[in-house]
């Protein structure tokens, strides 16, 4: 069933575009309550393509929507929330989707009055497929935490983490569908080496990467014990993983997690 509650975006880029459509399409929230502004026309042009409600400025969805999702980039999010605080009331739930920037900092520039929660969600929202994860911060209660828990769980899984381990998850999942998108295009290009063309190999990668992680999701096995599952013995499986490993794939997917979440606290300085 639809919230009532009203929803804005501050900042209509591309994840709060992903979130605004798959909060729609899952039914969560009626078009007509979803509100957004930004500074580029054509970012509101594309929301008001989907049937929400672009409005005239940062102020403006602060009077219009209950929970405001700021969604501008992080070094942006502090001037946002000054510019709006002296609009926002205890009914008001700031949302920052923002990497790095820290409860404290949020509630420093929103004020007294508003409840603030982190989230740090990603792109496959707009599939109904995302990975998210969120904190809560100044006034936050139980009501606010199920509110977000019902929006982010129709677009896919949320779960409750301590604000230490923030960065980790932006590493991690916030950032990983682009780690994945270029496995699933250098599969692709492996498919065509073979030759394949270009369509069926991009199907395949994809499809290949769907049913793996589903795999791993509804059996619940280990990840190792489902690839020994694959590699027949001296079979063609087993030379791929060689390579893989001579290439130092696990240290090389460890260190882009580790490298983002760096980031996303050099983000918080
Ligand atoms: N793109 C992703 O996969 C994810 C992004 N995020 C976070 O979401 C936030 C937005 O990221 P993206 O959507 O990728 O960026 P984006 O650049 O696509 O969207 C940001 C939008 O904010 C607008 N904007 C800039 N200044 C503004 C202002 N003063 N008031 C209102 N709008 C303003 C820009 O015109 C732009 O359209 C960032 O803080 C990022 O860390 C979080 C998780 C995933
Ligand atoms: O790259 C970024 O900074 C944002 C945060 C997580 C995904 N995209």
């Amino acid at each position: 069933m639809p919230t009532e509650t009203k929803i804005g975006f501050i900042g209509a880029g591309q994840m709060a575009e992903a979130l605004a459509r798959g909060f729609i399409n899952q039914n969560m929230v009626e078009a007509e309550h979803v509100f957004c502004t930004d500074p580029v026309e054509a970012r509101k042009e594309v929301f008001r393509s989907f049937g929400t409600v672009p409005v005239d400025g940062n102020i403006a969805v602060a009077e219009a929507a209950e929970v405001i999702f700021i969604a501008v980039k992080p070094q942006y999010v502090p001037v946002v929330l000054r510019e709006i605080s002296p609009k926002l009331t205890e009914k008001h739930l700031i949302v920052s989707i923002a990497a790095g920037v820290t409860l404290a900092v949020l509630t420093e520039a929103a004020g007294p009055k508003a409840k603030i929660i982190r989230v740090m969600p990603n792109t496959p929202c707009l599939v109904g497929e995302t990975a998210a994860a969120m904190c809560l911060g100044h006034g936050a209660g139980s009501a606010d935490a199920d509110l977000l828990q019902r929006l982010f769980e129709s677009v896919g899984r949320i779960f409750r983490v301590d604000e230490k381990l923030l960065s980790a998850v932006t590493g991690l999942s916030g950032s990983g569908p682009a780690y994945i998108f270029l496995v699933i295009e250098a599969l692709s290009d492996g498919g065509v080496r073979a030759g394949l063309p270009r369509d069926v190999a991009q199907a395949l990668a994809a499809q290949t990467v769907l049913g793996s992680a589903k795999l791993v999701l509804e059996t619940g096995k280990h990840p190792g014990a489902l690839k020994d599952m694959v590699t027949s013995p001296a079979g063609t499986t087993i030379a791929g993983v060689h390579e893989l490993e001579k290439a130092g794939i696990r240290a090389a997917f460890m260190n882009a997690v580790t490298a983002a979440s760096a980031r996303a606290d050099e983000l918080a300085e």
